[in-house]
């Protein structure tokens, strides 16, 4: 899979290149990061990238030019790529999102910066536009670096243990269910007995059992969306009855 990012601060990608998960992917060839400077694409003594709104009011807006010439560029290294903006204004993701957008053989991923862009690079240039969040960042960097995160961890063999993405939260509709590691005791709260017990069966319905609780308690949307087995559906009551008790 491969990833071209278009950004005005390429050394912010440097950790995430080199470190981790989405590091390790990349150095091991799963996937590859192509970055491209919107200022390498300017004529002008300053490299000017941006400028004033028309209409006023405060910061300044990306300018065509610089964006339009450094996707291009893009387009011809990656044919295959769709270009997707990041931004408040683009659908908001979600792991279901995340898992077409690991289907696809790669993006070019336009991170903005200052107020966004002119607004006819978007209707010209860029086929999706997506949002991390109902919240607004400096930059679209960070946005790039969540998506092809969540991307890179479900292409096959980028996760150490093949089930931790399955396991992942999310992954199958749900919240995840508690973690625990050694020290078995600490501050005198014990890691629940089920989990140091050895039985597998136990354990893996436990688990379940605490991911659909936790669902139905934090994100109880989530499970109307998800829908329940009849198991599923008795081992909710089962927490649930326990919660009230
Ligand atoms: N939320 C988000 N999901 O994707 N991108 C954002 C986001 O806040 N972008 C900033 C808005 C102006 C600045 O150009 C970059």
């Amino acid at each position: 899979m491969r990833f071209d990012v278009i950004t005005l601060f390429p050394e912010m990608f440097g950790t995430f290149a080199e470190q981790g998960v989405t590091g390790r992917a990349l150095t091991r060839g799963l996937a590859e990061l192509q970055l491209w400077n919107p200022r390498d694409f300017t004529h002008d003594v300053h490299r000017t990238v941006d400028d004033r709104p028309y209409g006023g009011g405060p910061g300044m807006v990306m300018k065509v030019e610089p964006l339009r010439a450094a996707i291009a560029a893009a387009r011809a290294a990656a044919p295959a790529s769709r270009v997707a903006y990041l931004s408040p204004q683009g659908r908001v993701l979600d792991q279901a999102a995340m898992i077409e957008i690991a289907a696809q053989p790669g993006w070019i991923l336009l991170a903005g910066r200052y107020e966004g862009v002119d607004e006819r690079l978007i209707e010209g240039h860029v086929d999706e536009e997506w949002s991390i969040g109902d919240y607004v960042l400096s930059g679209g960097e960070l946005p790039a670096m969540v998506v092809m995160d969540a991307a890179i961890r479900l292409l096959p063999g980028a996760l150490g243990h093949a089930d931790s993405a399955r396991q992942d939260s999310h992954m199958d509709g749900l919240l995840d269910c508690p973690h625990y590691t050694r020290p078995e005791r600490i501050d005198g709260e014990e890691v629940p007995a089920v989990l140091v017990g050895g039985d597998h069966r136990a354990i893996e319905r436990w688990r379940l059992r605490q991911a659909l609780g936790r669902t139905w308690l934090r994100r109880p949307e989530m499970l109307e969306r998800r829908g329940l087995s009849a198991d599923e559906q008795a081992l909710l009551d089962d927490f649930v009855r326990a919660h009230h008790a």
